[in-house]
């Protein structure tokens, strides 16, 4: 595993020359192209509050919420010398999770709980939430993204002793569609020593007050 576990496979589907225009090319697209939409929808875009809204919304898709989908965005990661060889299990938990569902480009909410056995390196904690938010801001489908963000903390860390729990509402599910607003998805990756039952154990009992669930382990 280690390096080439984080496949391309593992990333998500873009065309051939998703990076040729620039952010700023890609912005005054969007717009325009989003304009046309509210235009069809009948809204006046000439009214005050609506006029800025395709630029907004262009801005909001590149800047913001879908930034990930550019690797020039990928966090760069701390990691420091484990020089007094921390062996037990780290877990960062409760990461504040947005995303947006690849089918329907509305929200995926929720909290994403990460552990690892550090080897040579100890990982600095902020950079764990940034690497979630990287793979967050992209259209997801939940599975995928538990994989990037488990490879990634693999390859970073030299280190298959990754696991990762995603709870996770999905606004696809909840607010349309079926509308269902109680259930919610939960993925989750135990690599390396996790796959152990009193690993596992240790890492759900850290994260079960967050997770209402006792089916995993
Ligand atoms: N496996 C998986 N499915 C997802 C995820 N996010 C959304 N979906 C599902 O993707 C499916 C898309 O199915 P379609 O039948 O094409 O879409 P739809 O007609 O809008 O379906 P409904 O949501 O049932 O109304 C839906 O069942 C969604 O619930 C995800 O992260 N993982
Ligand atoms: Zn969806």
């Amino acid at each position: 595993m280690g390096e080439d576990h984080y496949s391309s496979s593992l990333d998500n589907p873009m065309k051939q020359g998703a990076f040729d225009l620039s952010d700023e090319e890609k912005m005054k697209k969007i717009a325009e192209h989003f304009e046309a939409i509210m235009d069809i929808m009948g809204m006046d875009l000439t009214d005050d509050s609506l006029a800025g809204t395709p630029a907004r919304v262009a801005k909001m898709y590149i800047k913001e919420i879908f930034s990930g989908l550019n690797p020039a965005n990928e966090p760069t990661v701390s990691l420091f010398d484990n020089n007094y060889q921390y062996d037990g299990m780290l877990v960062e938990k409760d990461i504040e999770l947005y995303s947006l569902c690849e089918h329907h480009f509305v929200p995926i909410v929720g909290k994403v709980h990460v552990a690892y056995f550090a080897k040579d390196h100890v990982i600095g904690l902020s950079k764990i939430n940034r690497i979630v938010q990287y793979f967050a801001k992209r259209p997801q489908v939940q599975e995928r993204m538990t994989m990037q963000i488990v490879s990634k903390l693999q390859d970073v860390l030299k280190t298959e002793d990754v696991a990762c729990v995603v709870d996770a509402k999905h606004f696809c599910v909840c607010m349309r569609g079926v509308k269902d607003s109680s259930s919610t998805t939960v993925t989750s990756q135990f690599r390396g020593k996790f796959a152990e039952s009193k690993y596992k154990q240790e890492f759900l009992q850290h994260i079960s007050s967050e997770l209402k669930i006792d089916g995993l382990s």
